[in-house]
């Protein structure tokens, strides 16, 4: 993936939305801060029943297909799993997008798409960052559509036997899949820029197969371009 050598600059918006998210995140009694002075993210054990988790595996295996990238290098090696979109309009989606803006305290019109991933043994996400890099040719359309992606919620819908664990490597993060668990991070800096010690990746499925959700919250209301 080409990595300009900077990925964006300050923004005082950026800098608002981070401070007042981590707020309410430190204020959750169900949040704990993963130690590191490098990158802000929080981790909410049993933030989704099991039931409901069931149910969203059901949804992603009716519905995956294999995994997409947006970078003006992608390739087909870089990301291996398969993933769908997960309706927000459908009756069973709704509550969950909901509740994770919610729980940020983020307009939900400001939300993507929540996505469904499934890693099968030997699938994985390298690393990378969630931010675009406002230096490739992908930035005026996704400027236009909503801005930088300031927020990452992910939750893991099971438990894998072995691997499959999100890793940020320059932060020393590393998280473990676990039924329920969400994991939510800041991808900017406190001044707003992007924070490129967020990278990160979804290390290999070594036994067993790997669910996730992924919602990607942006500084502005996003608008899917058809
Ligand atoms: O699978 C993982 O643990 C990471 C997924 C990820 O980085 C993403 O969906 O952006
Ligand atoms: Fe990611």
């Amino acid at each position: 993936m080409a990595i300009t050598s900077v990925p964006g600059h300050p923004s005082a918006h950026r800098a608002q939305i981070g401070a007042s998210v981590a707020a309410l995140l430190e204020a959750d009694p169900r949040s704990i801060k993963l130690p590191s002075a490098y990158a802000a993210a929080w981790k909410l054990p049993n933030y989704l029943d099991v039931p409901t988790c069931k149910r969203l595996v059901a949804m992603i295996d009716a519905n995956r297909r294999p995994s997409t990238l947006l970078s003006d290098s992608g390739n087909s090696s870089f990301r291996t799993s398969e993933s769908c979109d997960m309706d927000r309009r459908s009756d069973e989606i709704r509550p969950i997008d909901e509740g994770l803006a919610h729980l940020l305290g983020l307009d939900p019109a400001w939300g993507e798409t929540m996505q469904g991933q499934r890693y099968a043994p030997g699938q994985y996400f390298k690393a990378h960052h969630d931010y675009f890099h406002e230096g490739e040719s992908y930035w005026p359309a996704m400027k236009a559509s909503g801005g930088q992606r300031v927020w990452t919620a992910m939750i893991f819908l099971n438990d894998v036997e072995e691997g499959g664990a999100t890793w940020f490597p320059q932060a020393g993060v590393r998280v473990k899949p676990k039924r329920g668990t969400l994991l939510a991070w800041n991808n900017m800096n406190l001044d707003g820029s992007p924070n490129t010690a967020t990278l990160h990746e979804g290390t290999a499925v070594s036994e067993g197969v790997k669910y996730i959700i992924t919602k990607w919250f942006r500084e502005a209301p996003w608008t899917p371009i058809a």
